[in-house]
């Protein structure tokens, strides 16, 4: 294997910056050919002074839309959907355009405005009201088409939590069953991910987990400690929690064709241009981040109160990183811990 080893003073160097750029702890775990390599810095309880734990749970945000995807393409494998159909054929009325296919929702380009952008342009009050709700998935619809359109459907990528709360929708329209039934058989049990749940609408994070903390929008409030909710306003678009391993795991099983055949790998992992920077991308329901050596990474991040994550692997599943910071609402925190991609899948920068 030519792949470098990873740099693993780099990866820590990288979580350091996150801690000294406001979060109370992060952590990552890297999966490769020579084994496994992990790494902590700071707290998960910045109240009690727990240390980071790399057997943690924590909330993975839009992590999530890579499970929720699995499920999706494993019904179109089955001949329950198909990705270029209406989502009218399978929801109908539920949208007022019948252009929108299944494949604008999972390439977010169905032009579904993101209805947390108001539910949350006041961070601790826009939090602080959701935290405990419950949401329908139409109530998060209805959310979502009181606002304008982004796009005509199909024209350009505008990411929006919309989309897979739709998803969500039609996982259970298809099954007939709640969305974490589908998580559990197809995903969480098949690949003994035993830290990783779906327990939507309940606030608590079950076993050993990181406590999450939010930042304030002004500088100087408190951070607000926002581990248990119920993250009912993201459900199939952001409430799964996890660990490291269990997020290396799944990535690498994702890759190595554990869940869904190669040509629907084929199809997931074929992308077009997220920003004009020519490194990020989105294929269906995962991202691709271009690294400076070349090497490819595929996966998704994740931003929910108190938590960032990151979980990619390359594309033959060989070599998977899980990173995660214990902050949000922190850009200088989410760049920081971004940094473990290039110390893991790039090695030590040639002196
Ligand atoms: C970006 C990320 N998306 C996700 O993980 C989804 C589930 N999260 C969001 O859309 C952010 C919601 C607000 C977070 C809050 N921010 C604010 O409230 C800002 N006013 C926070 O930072 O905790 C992804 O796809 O990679």
């Amino acid at each position: 294997d030519t792949a470098p080893a990873p740099d693993m003073e780099g990866v820590v160097a990288a979580l350091n910056a996150a801690v000294a750029n406001g979060a109370p702890g992060a952590m990552a775990r890297f999966s490769g050919p020579d084994g496994v390599r992990s790494r902590t810095v700071g707290v998960q309880d910045r109240v009690n002074g727990t240390p980071m734990d790399v057997r943690s749970r924590f909330r993975i945000g839009s992590v999530s839309k890579t499970f929720s995807t699995v499920v999706l393409l494993q019904l179109v494998q089955e001949g329950r959907l198909t990705l270029d159909a209406p989502v009218d054929a399978y929801l109908p009325g539920l949208l007022p355009d019948d252009r929108i296919t299944v494949r604008h929702l999972l390439t977010h380009r169905s032009g579904l405005a993101d209805y947390t952008d108001p539910m949350f342009a006041n961070t601790v009050p826009g939090f602080e009201s959701v935290r405990n709700r419950v949401f329908t998935y139409q109530e998060l619809v209805d959310l979502s088409l009181a606002l304008p359109r982004t796009t005509e459907p199909g024209v350009s990528y505008k990411y929006s939590n919309a989309n897979f709360a739709v998803v969500g929708m039609l996982i259970e329209k298809l099954t007939g069953r709640p969305v974490a039934d589908a998580y559990q058989r197809r995903i969480f049990k098949p690949l003994k991910l035993r830290d990783t749940s779906y327990v939507h609408p309940e606030t608590r994070i079950a076993g050993r987990h990181v406590r999450g903390y939010l930042y304030p929008d002004a500088a100087g409030d408190p951070l607000v400690d926002s581990t248990e909710q119920t993250v009912s306003w993201a459900q199939s678009a952001g409430a799964v929690i996890s660990s490291p391993a269990d997020l290396n795991t799944f990535t690498r099983a994702l890759m190595r064709g554990r869940l869904l055949s190669p040509a629907m790998m084929e199809a997931m992992t074929t992308v077009t241009p997220t920003d004009a920077t020519g490194t990020r991308f989105y294929g269906l329901g995962l991202r691709r981040y271009d690294l400076s050596c070349g090497t490819q990474v595929y996966g998704h991040t994740g931003t929910v109160q108190g938590f960032y994550t990151y979980a990619f692997s390359t594309r033959d599943g060989r070599r998977s990183l899980s990173a995660m910071a214990n902050s949000s609402n922190r850009g200088v925190v989410n760049t920081a811990l971004g940094g473990t991609l290039e110390a893991a899948f790039c090695g030590k920068k040639p002196t």
